[in-house]
């Protein structure tokens, strides 16, 4: 049984104070992990703030992103290595921001979930889908050759453990949110691309996500989906009250 998953990605807002001041306001109101698990990904500038009040509350704190290398001559980048001895356990990899804004490409994503197992971190890899590629004749492959290439040399054991974002731009940001049938739709889509490469035993424990403009008035039909297990949300979990009623959703 896939447990839900449900994700905030703050992207590049909020302050330290602000986020600490987040995780009080939360604490305690939390669903049982073995109902939903809970996760926010923030900037790796708030992570070791955010490790301390945290506590052993259940909140999953991952970073937003890490570079392909444990260390070395990169300025800039953040190591997953060091990522991983700060207490991070998930990685957001191939966000399409990231894909669209740094030129981060398959083969780099595809680097970066190796690395994220290298260093014990669980990836979550997020699928892109513009709206010409949607409209265009080769959507389908568009996602399966995203999910293809971001697990290849991925061994079915590691396979099992990754978690997949839907995420098609067009509802990012945009308050366009796919209906519940497109969102399933390209979720069905990635959960059978994982069976065509290891088979239904990995493809039935891999949680899919969605993300794009999620939040409280249509997470429900959303986390009704059959193969929806989870939300990647941006903007709904800036504030305490929105991101708890997505988190309890399951539990109301
Ligand atoms: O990672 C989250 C997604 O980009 C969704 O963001 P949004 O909920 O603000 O549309």
């Amino acid at each position: 049984m896939r447990i839900p998953f449900v994700a905030g990605n703050w992207k590049m807002n909020l302050s330290v104070a602000e986020a600490v001041k987040f995780l009080q306001d939360i604490k305690g109101k939390l669903p049982d992990p073995k109902i939903t698990e809970t996760c926010i990904a923030a900037s790796p500038l708030f992570l070791e703030s955010m490790i301390k009040e945290n506590g052993d509350s259940p909140l999953i704190i991952s970073a937003e992103n890490c570079f392909y290398e444990d260390e070395g001559a990169y300025t800039g980048e953040t190591s997953p290595k060091a990522l991983s001895e700060m207490g991070v356990t998930h990685v957001i990899i191939g966000h399409s921001e990231r894909r669209k804004y740094f030129n981060e490409t398959d083969d780099i994503i595809n680097k970066k979930v190796h690395a994220a197992f290298r260093n014990h971190l669980t990836p979550i890899i997020c699928c892109d889908e513009t709206m010409s590629r949607r409209e265009s004749a080769d959507r389908i492959s568009w996602v399966v050759s995203q999910v293809t290439n971001a697990l290849k040399s991925v061994t079915p054991t590691q396979a099992e453990k990754v978690i997949v974002a839907y995420e098609p731009s067009w509802a990012i940001g945009s308050g366009k949110t796919a209906s519940s049938d497109e969102a399933e739709e390209g979720c069905y889509l990635i959960r059978q691309t994982i069976s065509d490469l290891y088979g239904d035993d990995v493809s039935d424990q891999v949680r899919v996500l969605y993300g794009g403009s999620v939040n409280d008035d249509n997470a429900d039909d959303i986390l009704a989906q059959t193969d929806i297990d989870g939300v990647l949300a941006g903007g709904a979990s800036l504030k305490p009250d929105s991101f708890l009623k997505l988190a309890n959703f399951l539990q109301k």
